[in-house]
């Protein structure tokens, strides 16, 4: 049972664009925009969406740089997180219903109000390296098992 989802993360010099998600998964965490992939819709199309309908930013240029699998103990959906990043973009960060955006400097991302695997990844996302990766969760806060590999291609 998987469910796909899609993360964008949105760059500029030394610094990554957040949201804080306000309501729903995830809720009081900085995270990227992102959401499910609805039926009819690539996931590069869902990706695009859920940037625009999270932040109001577009962007054609969204390049798939992570996989990473998510497991909850007791739960049978694993989600299949699709993630993108970008440093071109249009418009200016909008606070949703959602999520409220904020730019960051990549040496003070805010990981201890961030989903815990982030901190693992995110060295990999900012340096440019596609990686696939697997995480074990027990509640929210706790991963019990995790893998973390980089590859040439997803
Ligand atoms: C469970 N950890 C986690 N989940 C996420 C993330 N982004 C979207 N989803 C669903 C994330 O960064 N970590």
């Amino acid at each position: 049972m998987k469910k796909l989802l899609t993360l964008v993360l949105i760059t500029r010099p030394n610094q990554v664009l957040l949201g804080m998600k306000k309501r729903g998964f995830g809720q009081g965490r900085w995270n990227g925009f992102g959401g499910k992939v609805e039926k009819g819709e690539t996931i590069l199309e869902a990706a695009k969406r859920e940037l625009f309908e999270e932040s109001s930013l577009k962007s054609d240029d969204l390049k798939e740089i992570g996989l990473i699998d998510f497991e909850f103990v007791g739960d049978p959906q694993i989600l299949e997180v699709h993630v993108f990043t970008t440093s071109k973009f249009e418009g200016e960060p909008t606070e949703s219903s959602e999520m409220r955006p904020q730019w960051f400097n990549v040496k003070d991302i805010p990981f201890d109000t961030m989903w815990p695997d982030d901190h693992l990844w995110f060295p990999l996302f900012l340096s440019g390296t596609k990686f696939k990766g697997y995480f074990l969760f027990e509640g929210h806060d706790k991963i019990l098992k995790q893998t973390l590999d980089k590859v040439d291609s997803l």
